[in-house]
This record gives structure tokens, C-alpha cells and sequence, in this order.
């Protein structure tokens, strides 16, 4: 199994790489890129790690040669948010290189499962498979936008508020990944009961969550680590499916037939293609049926925004 970081001497990208370096199945190849001079010298310092999995690092302008014969690729390349900036402020930036990286991905590596990381994600991934429909090697299955991240803090801080054993605490985060756009299914969580003034308190601190973050980093960035293990959780999935490993579900953005808009965020069965199946999100409550149709406006501008950016 081969595994690509696009992005790899990021903050993000580095956190990541260590992660998979030590978590991904023995025999596996990390192959990590960037545009940044020192990506051979995270490679070599990771490799000094004694797992059975073999780590490349590739820098300069071109990706083809991390790509060649990757199975996953996971790309934070682009830019990060600082105080007072939106997700959609890196637009300008991200829009160019994540569609100049998947120009690369394909033609090097079309069959390859793809996780999205860079923001904005609910436009990141548009551009990206604008981008393979137009090499005509676009496979709905196999492109995501990953929104884990979103998953996990809401696991987090859900487990903080009610002194729950966090690895017993499950939850759906539905609808994309910015603001009013991530929705978390607090309804459904097994076992607990919220108010509705902390369902209110909850489902704003978890849209809010990037922003938390921003602003104690005060500059210095947003979100790595966490995001780091958020998408070694993630890319792990990918590679279970890939492997045939059964029942793999995680959230995820992707083009899955929703009845919401072109790309949304809900439960995916994982398998050897990508998206075995795509799950229903289940029964959810008014205020969550209320919260997803007044995001929908805001979702799909954002999608429109990559479409035509590529066309
Ligand atoms: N999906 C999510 O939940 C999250 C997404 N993000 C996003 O991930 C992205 C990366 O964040 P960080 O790692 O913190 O940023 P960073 O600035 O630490 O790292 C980004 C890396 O991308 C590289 N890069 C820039 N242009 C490139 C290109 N054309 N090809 C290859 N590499 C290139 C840079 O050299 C740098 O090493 C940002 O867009 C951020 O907003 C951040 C947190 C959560
Ligand atoms: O907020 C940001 O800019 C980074 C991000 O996507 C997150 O932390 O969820």
C-alpha cells in the first residue's frame, strides 16, 4: 500500500507523516511531497523510525514522482487561515495549487483514493474533481473531503461535557466543512441527553471549533495536530477498505447522491473502490433538520464557486 502527503513539510503534512510513518500496515510506502526544500529531510528524519514502512520525500514544482503508483493520496498543500480570515479567504490561494495538484494525480495516479484537506474544503473538492472530469478519469468514489477533524472534536467535547469515556462516545458530523456548513447529529449520540440550550451551546462550539484554535494560536496558524491525527484516522480508514477490511465507516464530503447538494458530508461505508456504499445520516431532530436546510444556500455557493473556477 502506498500512501502520498501532498503538503508533507506542513504543519499538517509533518504531523501526519509521523503518524502514518508509525501507524500504517507493515510494508506499506510514504511517499511525501512539497514544494518546501527540507520534504527529503522529513523523510530522511522519519526514517530513522524503526516501523516497516518505507518513507521517500520528494520537494520542488513537480509531484509525479511521490505519485507514481500511490494508492491514497492526502493533500493539505496551501495555505492557513490567521486570525480574523474565513475558510473561503484561502481561496485565492488553494484554489490554483489544489487544482494543479490534481492535474498531476490525474494523470499519474487516476485510481488513487483522494482525501482533501486543504481548505475550503466545501470548495477544494469541487476544483478537484472538476479537474479529473475534465482528463475524464473522475470516479465519485473515489475523492473526498476530509471531515474528520470535525468528528473528532465533537467526540472530544462531547465526552468533556458529560464525563463519558471519549472512545464511547459516537458521533455523525453531516454537510460540509466551514462554519454553519458542519452540522453535528447530537441527537443521536447513544446514552446521552442534552439540553437544548446546550445543544445550541455545543453545535456552535464545534462550527466554531478552527476558529478556537486560530485565535490561541494568535497567527502561528491553525489547526495541525489535531488535524494530523484527524486525518491519519482517516487515511488508515482508507487503507482498511482498500485491504477488504469490513464494516469501515467514517463521515466524509463527498459527491454521493445527496438529495442536499452536489457534494455533502454524511456516514460512508469504505471498501477496496472507495465508497462501498453511502449511508443514510438516520432520524435527526427539528433543530438539526432546521440547521441543515438553512445551510444549504451557503453549501452550495460554495460548491459553485469551485465548479467554475475550473470551467
Ligand atoms: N480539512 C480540515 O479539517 C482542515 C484543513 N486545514 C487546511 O489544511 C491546509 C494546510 O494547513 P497547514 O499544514 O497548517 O499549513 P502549513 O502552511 O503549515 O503547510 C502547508 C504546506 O503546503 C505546502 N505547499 C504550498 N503550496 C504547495 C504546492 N503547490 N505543492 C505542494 N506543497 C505546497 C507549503 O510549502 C507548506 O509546507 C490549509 O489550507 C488549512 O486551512 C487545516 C486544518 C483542518
Ligand atoms: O479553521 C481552520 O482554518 C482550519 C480548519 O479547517 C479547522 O481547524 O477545522
Amino acid at each position: 500500500m502506498k500512501v502520498a502527503v501532498l503538503g508533507a513539510a506542513g504543519g499538517i503534512g509533518q504531523a501526519l507523516a509521523l503518524l502514518l510513518k508509525t501507524q500504517l500496515p507493515a510494508g506499506s510506502k510514504l511517499s511525501l511531497y512539497d514544494i518546501a526544500p527540507v520534504t527529503p529531510g522529513v523523510a530522511v528524519d522519519l526514517s530513522h523510525i524503526p516501523t516497516d514502512v518505507e518513507v521517500k520525500g520528494f520537494a520542488g514544482e513537480d509531484p509525479t514522482a511521490a505519485l507514481v503508483d500511490a494508492d491514497v493520496v492526502l493533500m493539505s498543500a496551501g495555505v492557513a487561515r490567521k486570525p480574523g480570515m474565513d475558510r473561503s479567504d484561502l481561496f485565492n490561494i488553494n484554489a490554483g495549487i489544489v487544482r494543479n495538484l490534481m492535474e498531476k494525480v490525474a494523470v499519474t495516479c487516476p485510481k488513487a483514493l483522494v482525501g482533501i484537506i486543504t481548505n475550503p474544503v466545501n470548495t477544494t473538492v469541487a476544483i478537484a474533481a472538476e479537474v479529473l472530469k475534465n482528463a475524464g478519469v473522475y470516479d465519485k468514489n473515489r475523492l473526498f473531503g476530509i471531515t474528520t477533524l470535525d468528528v473528532i472534536r465533537s467526540e472530544t467535547f462531547i465526552a468533556e461535557l458529560k464525563g463519558l469515556n471519549v472512545a464511547d462516545v459516537k458521533v455523525n458530523v453531516i454537510g460540509g466543512h466551514s462554519g454553519v456548513t458542519i452540522l453535528p447529529l447530537l441527537s443521536q449520540v447513544e446514552g446521552v441527553t442534552f439540553t437544548d440550550e446546550e445543544v445550541a451551546a455545543m453545535t456552535t462550539r464545534i462550527q466554531n471549533a478552527g476558529t478556537e484554535v486560530v485565535e490561541a494560536k494568535a497567527g502561528g496558524g491553525s489547526a495541525t495536530l489535531s488535524m494530523g491525527q484527524a486525518a491519519c484516522r482517516f487515511g488508515l480508514s482508507l487503507v482498511r477498505g482498500l485491504q477488504g477490511e469490513a464494516n469501515i465507516v467514517e463521515c466524509a464530503y463527498v459527491d454521493g447522491g445527496s438529495e442536499h447538494a452536489e457534494f455533502f458530508a454524511q456516514p460512508v461505508l469504505l471498501g477496496k473502490n472507495g465508497v462501498e456504499k453511502v449511508l443514510p445520516y438516520g432520524e435527526i431532530s427539528v433543530f438539526e433538520a432546521n440547521a441543515r436546510d438553512a445551510m444549504l444556500d451557503t453549501l452550495k455557493g460554495d460548491i459553485k464557486l469551485g465548479v467554475e473556477f475550473v470551467k
